[in-house]
């Protein structure tokens, strides 16, 4: 099959005809693993208002930016200035800012596995008297909807609808980034963020509208998947692989850096079970698992079941300076 853009979805379709809705999420995900959400009920006034916080954000100063440096939080929470980051072992170009879930750490004494670590504060601009506010509201809207498509996907997939609701029930690892991507001569590398695929679940990623840079790789080859007005890109990571036995495809992706002179925002919402539980394994009907060609094995990015190993992996990796700085122990 050829594809030269992402399948769109429409949620509002599952009122009025949830069967066709329920299609149309599984085979998007069987085929792709990425695809345009519309219809989710969020409205551009509010899209606009998180973009403009971010906007607001980037142009503060570098030394207001560095007074909340991921570098200062052994949870990874935090601003990450150009070059911090690396995919694959090559350097990101990009600016960001990780918000996570909440909690106060939970004292599992000495025997506490490391990932528990990723557990705590965040480090909040308070400068920007409404950050917070607005990123804990897009947060709460896209947990939502993340368990609006988890339950729906368990449907789709001849399960109760209530077979993810445990893993999120209680301490889900929500992460937000608000990220800059900064323009770039043509002539230059164009690594915004490596190819990769997402480690944990479920992504809602709203892009600023107009900015291309996007790239999905479908049978071989790089798509490109431009922002649709009102309509988020949604992708599924390794651990929705690893519950339907790779039935539901993780998809690789990158950002290409925007033109010079200009820039992208993105803000990726990832929508993640707490970091002790583990995915369940889902039973499928014979009929779809023909079609289920179990979890790809990459020897270098083995999947675990269990959330928290997966997230610590993945953000060992792509902060090495942060790792070095509070994780010395965890490094080989
Ligand atoms: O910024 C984007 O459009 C995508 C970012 C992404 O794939 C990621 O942060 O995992
Ligand atoms: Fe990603």
């Amino acid at each position: 099959m050829t594809l030269t853009e992402l399948p769109i979805v429409d949620l509002s379709l599952v009122d009025t005809d949830p069967v066709a809705f329920r299609h149309a999420l599984r085979s998007a995900t069987h085929e792709v693993g990425f695809f345009y959400l519309v219809g989710h009920g969020i409205d551009r006034a509010v899209r606009d208002r998180l973009l403009d916080t971010a906007r607001d954000f980037f142009a503060m100063a570098d030394t207001e930016k560095f007074s909340v440096e991921m570098l200062a939080s052994p949870q990874f929470r935090g601003y990450t200035r150009f070059g911090g980051e690396y995919t694959q072992g090559a350097v990101d170009w990009r600016e960001q800012i990780d918000l996570g879930a909440e909690y106060p750490p939970l004292d599992a004494g000495e025997d506490a596995p490391a990932f528990l670590r990723l557990d705590g504060p965040n480090l909040w601009p308070l400068q920007l008297p409404e950050f917070r506010e607005v990123i804990t509201d897009w947060q709460q809207r896209c947990s939502a909807l993340g368990m609006t498509l988890m339950r729906q996907w368990a449907l789709s997939l001849g399960s109760p609808e209530d077979v993810f609701d445990a893993a999120f029930a209680d301490r889900p690892s929500t992460l937000l980034k608000l990220v800059r991507y900064p323009g770039r001569e043509e002539a230059a590398d164009r690594q915004g963020v490596g190819a990769h695929k997402d480690p944990g679940v479920l992504t809602l990623l709203l892009v600023e509208p107009g900015k291309g840079g996007l790239q999905v790789e479908y049978d071989g080859t790089w798509i490109d998947a431009p922002p649709v007005e009102d309509a988020f890109v949604v992708n599924i990571g390794e651990l929705m692989e690893y519950a339907t036995d790779g039935y539901l495809k993780a998809t690789m992706h990158r950002v290409q850096s925007p033109p010079a002179g200009t820039e992208r925002l993105s803000v990726p919402f990832f929508f993640n079970p707490a970091l002790s539980s583990t995915m369940p394994k889902i039973a499928l009907p014979p009929e779809l698992a023909a079609h289920a060609p179990g979890v790809t094995d990459d020897p270098d990015n083995p999947i675990s079941g269990t959330f928290g190993e997966n997230m610590l992996k993945a953000r060992l990796r792509a902060h090495p300076d942060v790792a070095a700085r509070h994780h010395a122990d965890l490094l080989d």
